[in-house]
């Protein structure tokens, strides 16, 4: 028998996950993912199993990137209902195999990978899009991603003022009673969003959130939900106004309501800004909208792993 696979838990995820090191390591993976085969990346679109009796969903998300070595797949699971406040709407394990011969290494948290590498991906978009000077940043939502993007845009931006709003007004008071900084509590979504140069949308909801009428004219927006091709955040106005970042174009276009129902044309991947081959527009309303792609899980994987073994040979 060959050795065990380590079992990286949450709390050694988060302690290994700094977004200084994260950031740079996402922005490569990008690339390389909007790059073709030159880029080595290896990602088909994820396989959705919904379990429509429960109102919840498994996803599988396989990637093997050439230029980090590193083959994972990440197993997660959705609920559109929380059972408790106990179980998180989303869990995640990553995979970690031996690219070389297919040996399971590691099976590793991917909780806190998909928290942190999704909100890594918002900022890596918003420095590229956000207008020259942006001081007031809006998050709707309160959950999981709230928290990691509010970490990361806290910690990379210097936002004059934080709003956030949530449907339940306690839940909006508990993210800002427990934030590091100040953060104003909303009690409508368009109190929220009026004026706001940066908004993030981080919510479950089906219907949208965000109306493009509220929106100031230049302000970029991290849309992170709405990953069901029937589900939106944001509105036909919004999505045909804006000027289109995606993660992944060909991911973006079947899986998420704002661009399936709104027919919203794409106009690049981040990836491609990144590179160089399409510009970063700054001076007119953008959106980015995030899928999560498998690649940002394998590179975090991997640093997560590499940064374990340094510390347990
Ligand atoms: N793009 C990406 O890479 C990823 C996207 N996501 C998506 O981000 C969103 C937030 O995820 P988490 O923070 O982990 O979930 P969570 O369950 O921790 O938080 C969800 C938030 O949405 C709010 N909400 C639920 N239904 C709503 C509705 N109908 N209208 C307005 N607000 C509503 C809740 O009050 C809560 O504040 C989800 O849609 C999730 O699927 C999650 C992981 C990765
Ligand atoms: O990328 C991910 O991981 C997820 N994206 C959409 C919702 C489920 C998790």
């Amino acid at each position: 028998m060959g050795e065990q696979p380590a079992f990286i838990g949450a709390k050694v995820v988060d302690k290994y996950l700094d977004f200084a090191t994260l950031i740079p390591l996402l922005e490569k993976a990008l690339i390389h993912f909007s790059s073709g085969s030159e880029g080595g990346v290896v990602q088909p679109i994820r396989t959705i199993v919904p379990v429509a009796k429960y109102s919840g969903f498994l996803g599988v998300m396989p990637a093997y990137s050439k230029w980090d070595d590193a083959l994972t797949t990440k197993v997660v699971t959705f609920y559109e209902k929380k059972t408790s406040s106990e179980i998180p709407s989303h869990q995640a394990t990553v995979l970690l195999f031996e690219p070389s011969n297919g040996t399971l290494k590691a099976v590793i948290d991917g909780r806190v990978i998909t928290d942190k590498r999704t909100a890594a991906v918002s900022a890596i978009a918003t420095k590229l899009l956000k207008p020259s000077h942006a001081e007031i940043l809006c998050i709707l939502g309160s959950g999981a991603q709230a928290q990691s993007h509010y970490q990361v845009f806290t910690q990379q931006f210097s936002f004059k003022e934080v709003r956030v709003w949530s449907r339940t007004r306690e839940k909006a008071e508990r993210f800002a009673r427990t934030a590091e900084g100040e953060v104003h509590v909303c009690s409508t979504p368009q109190e929220a969003v009026s004026g706001a140069d940066v908004i993030i949308t981080v919510t479950m909801a089906t219907e949208p959130v965000l109306f493009g009428d509220w929106v100031k004219p230049g302000a970029h927006i991290n849309a992170i939900g709405a990953c069901r091709p029937d589900w939106r955040e944001l509105d036909d106005v919004l999505m045909e106004s804006c000027v289109l970042y995606v993660d992944s174009k060909e991911a973006a276009a079947k899986e998420s309501g704002d661009i399936v129902i709104s027919k919203a044309s794409i106009f690049a991947e981040i990836g491609e800004v990144l590179k160089g081959t399409k510009p970063a527009v700054t001076d007119k309303t953008t959106v980015f909208k995030s899928v999560g792609m498998a690649v940002e899980d394998t590179v975090s994987a991997k640093l997560v792993y590499d940064s374990w073994l340094a510390e347990n040979k």
